[in-house]
Parts: C-alpha cells; sequence; structure tokens
C-alpha cells in the first residue's frame, strides 16, 4: 500500500524578549509575552516528514533514528488538537479520507544537538505541527496552528514564522489567544547575524519547564519583571524592530537575557544556567561595546549557558575581530569563511585592536567553548520533497 506522507523542515528561534514562566500549565499559557528573531535553517533546522494510512493502527514517533515514546502530555495535546481540525474537514466533505481515524509515523531529524539549549524542542514541535498541518490539508493559518505548536512547548509557537516575531500571551482562560504574529518578516531587517558559541553542548542539569514553575512559585522578583518590566520592553522590542533601531534592541535584548537570568538566580533554591564562560563573554561584549564607543553586539542566553551574539552585517569585522582572535580555535569558522578572510578579522585585530586596549584578552575563555555557528536570521518552515519516510512501508527510510 502507499501511504499519504508530507515534510516541513523548520527553523530555531532564539528569544530577544524572554518567555519564563506560566499561568496556566496545561496549556502552556504564558505569564508574559515574548520576542524573538527566527534563525536560518541552513545551519539550524529540524526535518520531519509525517505518514498516515488505514493500516497504521498506533501513533509512533522516530526521532535522530531512535523509536521515542509519544506518550508526553504535550505531544499528545498537539496530536489531538490536529485531529480535531481534521475530523472537522472530514465531516464536513465526506469524500476526504478518514486520515483522523488512522494512526501516524513521525520520523524527524534535527541537524544540531537535541536538548543542548540550542532550541531543539522549538523546531521539534513547530516542524511536527506543520508537517501534520499539511499531511490533513488543513486550511488553518500559520497563526491559529501555532496555538498547537504551544501546547507541544511554548517557544515553538514563534517558530511557525520567520523574521522577527511576538508570542502574545493572551488573556483569555482556552488559550485561544496566545498565539504567535510575525512583527516583521526577514526581509524587513536581512542584516540581522548571530554568533553561537557553544559553551557546553551536554545535556542542561534544570529543565524550563521545571525550572520556571520554581521561578513563578518562589521569586518576588518574577512578579516585578512579569508586571512591570516586561510590559514596557515588549512595546519597546517591537518598536526597536519595526525602525531597525538597532542600539534600542541591543540594549533590550541584553537587559532582558540578564533580568531572566536574574529571576531564576531568585529563585529558591536557585537556578544557574550561566556558567563562567557565559559570564566571560557577556564581560566581553559589553568591552567590546565600550571599545568602539557604539554597539556592535547583543548577548542573550536561554535555559543553559550557550551565548547567542546578535550583530548587524556591518559591524561584522569589527566583532570577529575580537571572537576569531579568542575563538579561533574552535571549529564552525571555516563553514562560512576562507583562510584568507579569517586572516583578515585577524589583521583588523592587529591593526585596530591590539596595543589600544584598556584591557588583556582573557584566553582561557576559550577552553569552555566548543564550537561556533555562525548564521542569521532566516524564513520560517519551509516545504520540502526530502521525505524520511518510505512511501510503501510507511517506516523510517
Ligand atoms: N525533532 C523533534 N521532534 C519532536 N520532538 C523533539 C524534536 N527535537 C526535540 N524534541 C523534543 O524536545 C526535547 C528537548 O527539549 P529541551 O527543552 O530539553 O531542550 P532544548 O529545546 O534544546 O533547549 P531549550 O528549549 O532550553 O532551548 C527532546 O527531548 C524532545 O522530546
Ligand atoms: C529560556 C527560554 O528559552 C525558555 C523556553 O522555554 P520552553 O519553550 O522550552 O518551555 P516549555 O514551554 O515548558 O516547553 C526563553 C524563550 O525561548 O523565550
Amino acid at each position: 500500500m502507499v501511504y499519504h506522507i508530507a515534510s516541513t523542515t523548520a527553523p530555531v528561534n532564539i528569544a530577544t524578549l524572554k518567555y519564563w514562566g506560566k499561568r496556566d500549565k496545561a496549556l502552556n499559557l504564558p505569564t508574559n509575552s515574548s520576542i524573538s528573531v527566527t534563525l536560518s535553517q541552513e545551519d539550524l533546522r529540524t526535518l520531519t516528514s509525517a505518514a498516515t494510512g488505514p493500516e497504521l493502527k498506533q501513533d509512533k514517533l522516530w526521532l535522530n533514528g531512535k523509536e521515542e515514546s509519544l506518550e508526553s502530555e504535550r505531544t499528545q495535546q498537539c496530536l489531538k488538537g490536529l485531529r480535531k481540525l481534521r475530523k472537522e474537514l472530514e465531516d464536513k466533505d465526506s469524500n476526504l479520507p478518514k486520515f483522523s481515524n488512522w494512526g501516524l509515523h513521525i520520523v524527524s531529524e534535527n541537524n544540531f544537538p537535541t536538548a543542548a539549549g540550542l532550541a531543539s524542542s522549538a523546531a521539534g514541535f513547530a516542524a511536527l505541527v506543520v508537517a501534520i498541518a499539511r499531511l490533513y490539508q488543513l486550511p488553518q493559518s500559520m497563526s491559529e496552528l501555532s496555538e498547537i505548536a504551544r501546547q507541544g512547548s511554548g517557544s515553538a509557537c514563534r517558530s511557525l514564522f520567520g523574521g522577527y516575531v511576538a508570542w502574545e500571551m493572551g488573556e483569555k482562560e482556552d488559550g485561544s489567544d496566545s498565539k504567535a504574529v510575525e512583527i516583521s518578516p526577514l526581509e524587513h531587517w536581512p542584516q540581522m547575524k548571530a554568533a553561537i558559541l557553544v559553551v557546553n553542548a551536554s545535556k542542561k542539569d534544570t529543565p524550563s519547564t521545571s525550572g520556571m514553575q520554581l521561578t513563578v512559585k518562589t521569586s518576588e522578583l518574577f512578579q516585578e519583571r512579569v508586571k512591570n518590566v516586561v510590559p514596557q520592553r515588549f512595546t519597546h522590542m517591537k518598536e526597536a524592530i519595526e525602525h531597525k533601531n538597532w542600539p534600542k534592541f541591543a540594549e533590550l535584548t541584553m537587559k532582558d537575557s540578564n533580568s531572566f537570568h536574574a529571576t531564576c538566580l531568585d529563585s529558591y533554591p536557585p537556578i544557574f544556567y550561566m556558567n563562567d564562560t557565559s559570564k566571560k563573554i557577556i564581560k566581553l561584549c559589553h568591552a567590546i561595546n565600550e571599545f568602539y564607543g557604539k554597539t556592535v553586539v547583543a548577548y542573550t542566553f536561554d535555559a543553559g549557558p550557550n551565548a547567542v551574539l546578535y550583530y548587524l552585517q556591518e559591524n561584522e569585522a569589527k566583532l570577529f575581530a575580537f571572537i576569531y582572535k579568542l575563538f579561533d580555535k574552535v571549529p564552525g569558522w571555516e563553514t562560512k569563511f576562507s583562510n584568507q578572510d579569517l586572516q583578515e578579522f585577524l589583521s583588523v585585530y592587529e591593526k585596530d585592536v591590539s596595543g589600544k586596549l584598556p584591557f588583556e584578552l582573557d584566553d582561557e575563555v576559550q577552553n569552555g567553548v566548543s564550537r561556533v555557528i555562525l548564521t542569521q536570521v532566516g524564513p520560517g518552515p519551509l516545504s520540502t520533497k526530502e521525505s524520511l519516510i518510505d512511501e510503501n512501508t510507511g517506516l523510517p527510510k
């Protein structure tokens, strides 16, 4: 028999205004709105294929070549939501095959480390929802589908759009107004780039879900953050994106990363996501901006020690004079630059920086970084002809 199959890729997004805290755990409703930049799928992406057929009795998932359980409440919520929408179509048109009664086979691959604080769950749930929505030929918009992806993992709802994205927290108890919307498409500000310094690619200590629950329950600072800090920052950051106001965008991004990590530290017992290397990178970014007398780089850290450095294309040589000088031994540079380009960064350092620095560069920081991922703002989920499922067997290829 031949199976019905649809495939999609989906991107990672890195928040510049952080989601941290749930007001409803079952529906995954946040305590504040958030904003993110979607990153290019050339560098970080999930590819997911979904298949169905009358002979499939059970739902199954294979992730990075291994069969994984689909039992988690969150995945079940996503599958339930998608089947409900398909059922509505089938009820209206009796000619449609009864996909909603059949099992699903889902096969997915991340081209980067899973559960390493690189937002794999965001790309993973976004791809899962979009692949099945396409298989089911659902008419819903990306914003509507984002309500389902949100229930898989909050940050996943933002991966349904490219460019600059907001997750509006909403007010309704049923969560029907808590969804992702596009602030600006990638074409509006395509000069935005990101250098990710992978500080520790092993599994993290405190998962985001339990970490944020603890913060909501125990941190007083958190109350101040959601009531007074984030609502204003949300408006200001949206404006900064709309006006391509880089210094403002950068300042708010850094402040919000710091504010989020401060609420983690204020949780009881405290949660530490950043390590000494992360802190050295923060100091370095401020020192770089001070050295040039303008904002060249903005850092942000999620629930782990990895640093995401946002910068504009026009400032690349200025930033890389420092970071290539410091991190030239770690892999990743060669994916985007020739040897000659990289030597150029060192000559900028020798010509413009060396001897003029009011501080010593700390070579030690290199030891805490294992890899650099060079990327930029990118598009939302993309349909693909590439399939991970064999159309004759319905099993992973
Ligand atoms: N391609 C995928 N398809 C379905 N589920 C996935 C996929 N990739 C990751 N996941 C789910 O997401 C989990 C990892 O989420 P977790 O939040 O621990 O890490 P992360 O997303 O890399 O980090 P963070 O969200 O803090 O940036 C995996 O264990 C898996 O359940
Ligand atoms: C620090 C963050 O990356 C937290 C992400 O949390 P998740 O979306 O992973 O949490 P769950 O909804 O419980 O799955 C900030 C952000 O991406 O906005």
